[in-house]
């Protein structure tokens, strides 16, 4: 039986670019990664999400401009927690993004990504995202450097995957 722990990512983009933040500390640290952590009490997904983005990169998005495009579950070999990420993208933000305690932003072109140094489900799934296909991965880690097996697929419609899986 898995113990699943919700958290969130978001990717803000403008003009063909992306916006990323080099981990510094935790969990993913030196890793580039969309923004994103675990909900706090009594916090809707998406106010996580909007919250998450504001402390790591100081963007302010509103929950309504947050769009659900992909979901992510990963595991890793002889753990019991299953880590279940809500991915959201939004094109509407406000404010320029600023290095934090724990992040630091920088913008890539959407044909650049720096996959070399990310998470290795990233090369993965990626693709689908900019594609602005709709996506469920799953992913099995053998260490933090090695993905075991995993499975993907596009969405039609991400309420269509929520009534079926939860
Ligand atoms: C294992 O593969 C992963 N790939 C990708 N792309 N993203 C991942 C992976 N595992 C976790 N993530 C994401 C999910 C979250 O957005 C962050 C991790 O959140 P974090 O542990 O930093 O959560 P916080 O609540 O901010 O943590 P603290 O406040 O306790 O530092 O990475």
């Amino acid at each position: 039986m898995l113990l699943k722990k919700v958290y969130t990512l978001v990717f803000i983009s403008k003009d063909q670019q992306i916006l990323l933040g080099l981990k510094k500390r935790g969990f993913g640290v030196n890793k580039w990664n969309g923004f994103g952590g675990k909900l706090e009490p009594n916090e809707t997904i998406v106010e996580a999400a909007s919250r998450e983005l504001k402390e790591e990169c100081c963007i302010r998005v509103k929950t309504t401009d947050l769009k659900n495009i992909g979901h992510l579950e990963f595991t890793f070999e002889g753990d019991k927690t299953m880590m279940e990420v809500r991915v959201f993208g939004s094109k509407l933000f406000e404010g320029i993004p600023r290095e934090t305690e724990e992040m630091l932003p920088k913008w890539f072109p959407c044909n650049n990504i720096p996959f070399d140094d990310m998470w290795p489900d990233d090369r993965i799934w990626f693709p689908y995202m900019l594609k602005g296909q709709l996506f469920y991965g799953r992913f099995h880690y053998k260490d933090l450097d090695t993905i075991l097996n995993y499975h993907i697929e596009e969405l039609k419609s991400m309420e269509e995957f929520y009534n079926r899986n939860l």
